[in-house]
């Protein structure tokens, strides 16, 4: 069997709904297939502000107006007979978002709260892919992923119990699939006492590499904007270039270093079955795109990875004892208590740095939590530039022009973090 999923780009707009079913039917095939599809173009976006301001207690209406109508343009140019049941029910679940909207009370907790939110996206999606692809002669069953991908309440990043999940999964979707296509939800989990989780932003990638696991599937495809894996993001390089193969051990790392283009948890998965993973085009789906599997090749074309919005913290001890093994426990012992996720981290004798991605509340908390052992300042509004396989042209055109708070390189992988 094969897991196809659909990011927010190949769902944004009736049109991609149309360009789905076209590749299903083209390149589906006779095996089985599981389509895993995230909220339609920016609508995570979208209800993360919903969000925001009803927790906040603050009016709410015009945001999810606006969020709604995308959603009943979108549907009223596919199905556009109003007696469509698909109209009746997502009309029913724009109502149950109002409806969580509303009674989401003050002092409510935040994560869990915005789990139970924000998981509309994919539940709109998925729904009127379920419906779309019935229309259009493909049957299917839509399968809710809360009731199979099972996490703890790791409230907005999931953790997975694997074996819980797997159990279900392989007791119930094979036989399904053996009859029709399924269509889930991307970015979903749930709590063994019905609580929704999700699995971190971005997080749809992962969902599909986890049933792809759990199915034993012959391989995985996720369909972007993009010809394949490229050695840059073409939204700030030009003349990238794709990688026709790679491997796992590639692509993990330019994953970690922040390459957008596949959530970083999606690799493991699938490297341990040997699950070949495809990213193709939605926009060119006969062309090749990227293969990643168990391969190794000598010399690739270097890979440049930006990271936006970065933070550098810099915490130095008060007196004149050097940084200690204590110190650094304690400092990492507060960044897990608080989530805080290492980029980079640098030592020298009387300081510690990190680069992190830069979240106001968090830094303030991290600041309060340690202000008594160290002296701690932090810079906003940086990059963190990663150049994996450098060589010395890709290090002058990196360098070019920029100011360089922090550099550190080893064999293969140089990065800088600039202004
Ligand atoms: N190395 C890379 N190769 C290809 N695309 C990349 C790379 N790094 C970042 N990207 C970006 O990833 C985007 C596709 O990923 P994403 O937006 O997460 O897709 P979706 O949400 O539709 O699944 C591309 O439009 C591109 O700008
Ligand atoms: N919709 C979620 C999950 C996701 O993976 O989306 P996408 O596949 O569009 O990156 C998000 O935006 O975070």
């Amino acid at each position: 069997m094969k897991v196809y999923k659909f990011g927010g780009a190949s769902v944004k707009s009736a049109e991609a709904f149309r360009n789905i079913a076209h590749i299903v039917r083209t390149y589906g095939g006779k095996e089985q297939l599981l389509l895993v599809v995230s909220a339609m173009g920016k609508t995570t976006n979208a209800l993360e502000q919903i969000f925001d301001l009803a927790y906040n207690q603050q009016n709410f209406e015009s945001s999810y107006l606006q969020s709604i109508t995308y959603h009943q343009e979108v549907l009223q140019e596919l199905f556009p007979s109003k007696s469509h049941p698909v109209h009746e029910r997502l009309e029913q679940l724009f109502l149950q978002l109002k409806y969580e909207l509303q009674r989401i009370s003050p002092g409510a907790n935040y994560d869990k709260s915005y789990d139970q939110i924000v998981s509309f996206g994919e539940i709109f999606s998925s729904t009127i892919l379920h419906y779309f692809l019935q229309e259009q002669a493909l049957p299917n069953i839509w399968v809710d992923s809360r009731k199979y991908i099972q996490t703890d309440s790791n409230w907005r990043e999931g953790r997975v119990d694997w074996n819980w999940t797997e159990r279900l999964i392989k007791r119930d979707l094979p036989a399904v699939l053996e009859q029709q296509l399924v269509v889930t939800q991307g970015f979903l989990g749930g709590t063994t006492n019905g609580f929704t989780t999700t699995l971190g932003r971005e997080g749809s990638d992962f969902s599909a590499a986890i049933f792809a696991y759990c199915l034993d599937a012959t391989e995985m495809c996720i369909w972007k904007d993009v010809a394949g894996l490229l050695n840059a993001d073409p939204k700030y390089f030009k003349d990238t270039v794709r990688y026709p193969e790679i491997s796992y051990q590639e692509t993990v790392e330019m994953a970690y270093y922040g390459a957008s283009v596949i959530h970083p948890k999606t690799i493991k998965p699938l490297a341990n079955k040997q699950i070949p993973l495809y990213v193709k085009s939605f926009l060119d789906p006969a062309a090749a795109g990227t293969k990643i599997c168990d391969c190794r090749f000598e010399k690739l074309a270097p890979a440049y990875i930006i990271k936006e919005d970065q933070c550098l913290v810099s915490f130095s001890v008060k007196d004149f004892t050097f940084i200690s093994e204590q110190s650094l426990g304690a400092i990492f012992n507060a960044l897990s208590e608080l989530r805080i996720k290492i980029n980079l981290m640098q030592n020298s004798a009387i300081s510690f740095s990190i680069c992190t991605d830069f979240n106001q509340e968090r830094i303030q908390r991290l600041i309060q939590t340690l202000h008594d052992q160290f002296v701690i300042y932090y810079n906003t509004g940086l990059r963190l530039f990663t150049i994996k396989n450098y060589d010395s042209d890709s290090l002058n055109n990196i360098l070019a022009g920029k100011e360089v708070l922090l550099e550190q390189r080893t064999r293969n992988t140089f990065q800088i973090i600039c202004r």
